[in-house]
């Protein structure tokens, strides 16, 4: 797992071991980190022209003696100071080490002209002390910064990415590399923000033991752990899903959502709803065992013995809906609710009254009327209102995005590293509902089951676009040999994903 924690808990832990510490050991430690990273980038470090971004905080320190520690090792090194108080310590050793520093306030062409004609330029504008939108000169130089052909590696967060949140309100520095201290901040998992920071390099300056348990985790292929059939294994053991979805009018929801659940390592797939919903998936899907239903609080006694539900895509948000919504959440089985099953949550909040786990995958819009919130807070603080959700509704909370979060109370938010925007196409929600569903029936825990589902969700979409497994790296502007994708291609590429991870 990579881990992440508050920016509070980040300067908590630092006050501590810095303590302990003779001054200013842990700004070198995380200046000596920078600069090794530097000079690994760069195919030759002497004569190579450095520039820094240098705010009038530590972070600007750190970029500082990570200059310094170039310079006395052959680069040509200039410093662009952005504030009237620039790290004084810092400032003295890169003077030392031969580097040269702009005048306060430099005009603009003569920045410019530095940040243009640079190897390497280090974003030290703004850290973990960042806060709103950069002010100016901060944002001129991060957009040049952005534009230039150097490459630019970000001190600590790149400035512009609220650490804690991942928010960006105006310019921000796009990095091709971002290094990071001592943990991961939040705002290098979420997007907006995470889309700026380029690979991201955790650099250890001690804090493991004064750190807490991470906020905010996000899974690396080896912690997706589907669950496994063994040698044992029959269709019952291995979990058998029930899904409700479609009906008369919308039936591509059903069929999708089926079709992530029989791709999703189901042992069996129960699926039931009206006649039209129920002949299509069973044409399309001759392995789910169909019943058809009517939406009466008796529905589910016809249907068999299942271990989770999924309920919602394509049901409609009428009072039949309601009727089925609420049958299902009053079994004591894992349930997802997804789609219009959550529109008939948002006005039957009581449903959520239950002490079997229940799991919502909500998108924004659906997350604000589950919560009484407005859209665009939620997509602006894309980690803090999934929290609030999971802790008000009682649930687990998946909220889809480019970076998919998963809540839970008490436990470190779920990132989803595996996001594409290819994804955001029509019915690919319904897929994961079916797919994440197959998985609480095999047994995994909501979290688990969601982040996880999240996890496969992406990278097969990642592998359908791709024709095969994703190439591991990509040059900036380099074509990406991507074609668009629907939701089947999504569940087409399911048993490459599981592939990929088991
Ligand atoms: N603590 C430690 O032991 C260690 C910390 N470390 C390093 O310290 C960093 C944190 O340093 P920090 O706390 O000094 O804050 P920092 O990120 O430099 O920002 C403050 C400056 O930014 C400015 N500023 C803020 N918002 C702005 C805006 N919108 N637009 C423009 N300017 C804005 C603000 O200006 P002000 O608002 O005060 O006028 C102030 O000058 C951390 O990220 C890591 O790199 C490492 O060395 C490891 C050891
Ligand atoms: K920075």
């Amino acid at each position: 797992m990579r881990y992440a924690h508050e920016v509070g808990k980040v300067r908590a832990a630092e006050r501590a071991l810095m303590a302990r510490l003779p001054e200013g050991a842990l700004m070198q430690r995380a200046a000596a980190g920078l600069a090794a990273v530097c000079a690994r980038l760069l195919p030759a470090l002497y004569g190579a022209d450095v520039v820094l971004l240098v705010g009038g905080g530590d972070n600007g320190g750190d970029a500082l003696y990570a200059g310094a520690r170039l310079a006395r090792r052959g680069a040509r090194v200039t410093a662009v100071p952005a504030s009237p108080r620039i790290h004084r310590a810092g400032l003295g050793a890169l003077r030392a080490a031969g580097g040269r520093v702009l005048g306060q306030a430099p005009p603009e062409e003569e920045a410019a002209g530095a940040v243009a004609g640079a190897d390497l330029i280090i974003d030290g504008l703004t850290g973990i002390g960042g806060t709103g939108a950069l002010r100016e000169p901060h944002a001129t130089l991060a957009r040049l910064a952005s534009e230039a052909p150097g490459t630019v590696v970000a001190c600590d967060v790149p400035s512009g990415v609220d650490a804690g949140s991942g928010r960006v309100d105006g310019p921000a520095v796009r990095a091709d590399v971002t290094v990071t201290f001592g943990t991961h901040k939040p705002g290098l998992l979420i997007d907006p923000g995470a889309a700026y920071c380029g690979v991201v390099e955790l650099v250890d300056i001690g804090l493991g033991p004064d750190l807490p348990d991470p906020d905010v985790v996000a899974a690396r292929p080896e912690d997706v752990r589907p669950p496994e059939p063994g040698p044992e294994s029959d269709k019952y053991r291995r979990g058998v899903v029930g899904i409700i979805a479609g009906g008369e009018r919308f039936t591509g929801a059903a069929v999708l959502a089926a079709g992530g659940a029989v791709h999703g390592g189901a042992g069996m797939v129960r699926f039931a709803s009206a006649p039209h919903a129920v002949e299509l998936v069973r044409q399309r899907w001759p392995e789910a065992v169909t019943t058809v239903i009517e939406p009466k609080p008796d529905a589910l006694e016809r249907i068999g013995r299942v271990q989770a539900w999924v309920v919602g895509p394509g049901l409609g948000t009428d009072r039949d809906g309601e009727t089925l919504v609420e049958a299902v959440l009053g079994t004591d089985l894992p349930v997802l609710v997804d789609a219009d099953g959550l529109t008939v949550l948002a006005r039957r909040r009581d449903l959520l009254r239950r002490t079997a786990p229940t799991l919502l995958t909500p998108h924004a819009g659906e997350l604000a009327r589950l919560i009484g919130a407005d859209r665009d807070a939620i997509e602006a603080a894309r980690l803090d209102h999934v929290r609030r959700a999971a802790a008000e509704l009682s649930a687990t909370v998946l909220l889809k995005g480019s970076t998919t979060l998963v809540a839970e109370e008490d436990r470190p938010v779920r990132v989803n590293p595996t996001g594409t925007p290819r994804l955001a196409t029509a019915g690919t929600g319904d897929v994961l509902s079916g797919l994440v569903g197959a998985l609480l029936a095999g047994g995994l825990p909501a979290l688990d089951a969601a982040a996880s589902g999240a996890y496969l969700h992406g990278l097969a979409a990642r592998i359908a676009a791709a024709g095969g497994p994703p190439a591991p790296g990509r040059e900036p502007g380099e074509r990406s040999g991507e074609a668009p994708i629907s939701a089947y291609d999504v569940i087409t590429a399911l048993p490459a994903a599981f592939r990929a991870v088991w």
